[in-house]
């Protein structure tokens, strides 16, 4: 079968300076891979070019047999390429499930269906409780399901999830691992942007690691783990600091 995506050759410069460089890899379906590397790798870059909210200076991303150039982030999530965001922003004033209704505008029309296809992920993200709460009271990692919620409303078959386990408390991240897994089962293709060697080992299929804008390790997390060049860049780090 066909991955779902596959980038090949991928490049773009800002004031001269690769942000990502020659960057090949594919993902298959229901595939959980994750995005790792320093800061400034170029991860969130990769996501920006994935989503269209920037264009490559050259490469190819083809997405479910598409070719992606050119078309807008709108377009794309119609396509199906969803994602969330490492600061999340939703509109405060409204309630959780008005926030995740925004998402599933898309494709409801009518307010009552779109309503009550919002409660349905407000609910598999865990959040029913909050469901008519505003937005502006909920902590981090409640905020993060938000905001999954909101993504997934779109009904992607990608999503490209951006540290939805960065700043929330430890006893979360089981709950946060629990979901993607249900995500995947229910025939989602993840790639997440993902720090946490706990969270990748017991989630992700396969990790890609970039440096500088270049990918120079991928592999099952646990190849990643012993690879030296990850281990000097990226866990020595996170050993010593
Ligand atoms: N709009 C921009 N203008 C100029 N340089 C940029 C811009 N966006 C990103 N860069 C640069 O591109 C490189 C890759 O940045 P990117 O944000 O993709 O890295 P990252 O791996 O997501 O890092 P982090 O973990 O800190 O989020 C960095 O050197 C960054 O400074």
């Amino acid at each position: 079968m066909t991955p779902l995506v596959e980038v090949s050759g991928l490049s773009v410069e800002f004031g001269g300076i690769a942000a990502v460089h020659e960057l090949t890899f594919a993902v298959s379906r229901c595939e959980i891979v994750a995005l790792m590397g320093p800061n400034g790798a170029g991860k969130t870059t990769t996501f920006h070019l994935i989503a269209g909210a920037r264009q490559p200076g050259s490469g190819r991303i083809m997405f479910d047999g598409r070719d992606l150039a050119g078309l807008r982030p709108d377009a794309r999530c119609r396509l199906g390429v969803a994602r969330t965001f490492q600061i999340t922003q939703p509109f405060q004033e409204l309630s959780v499930t008005e926030n995740v209704m925004v998402g599933a505008m898309m494709h409801h029309k009518r307010l009552p269906d779109a309503r009550a296809a919002a409660r349905r992920y407000v609910e598999l993200v865990g959040l029913a409780d909050k469901a008519d709460a505003p937005a502006k009271g909920l902590s981090t990692g409640q905020r993060k399901r938000l905001e999954l919620a909101r993504a997934i409303a779109t009904r992607p078959k990608l999503l490209l999830m951006d540290e939805v386990t960065g700043g929330i408390d430890q006893k979360s991240i089981p709950g946060m691992i629990e979901l993607v897994r249900r995500l995947r089962e229910q025939g989602l293709t993840v790639i997440m942007i993902e720090h946490n060697m706990r969270v990748i080992g017991e989630v992700a299929d396969r990790a890609i690691f970039m440096n500088r804008g270049v990918k120079i390790a991928e592999g099952t997390p646990a190849d990643i783990a012993r690879h030296p060049d990850v281990i000097d860049l990226y866990l020595g780090d996170a050993a010593h600091g």
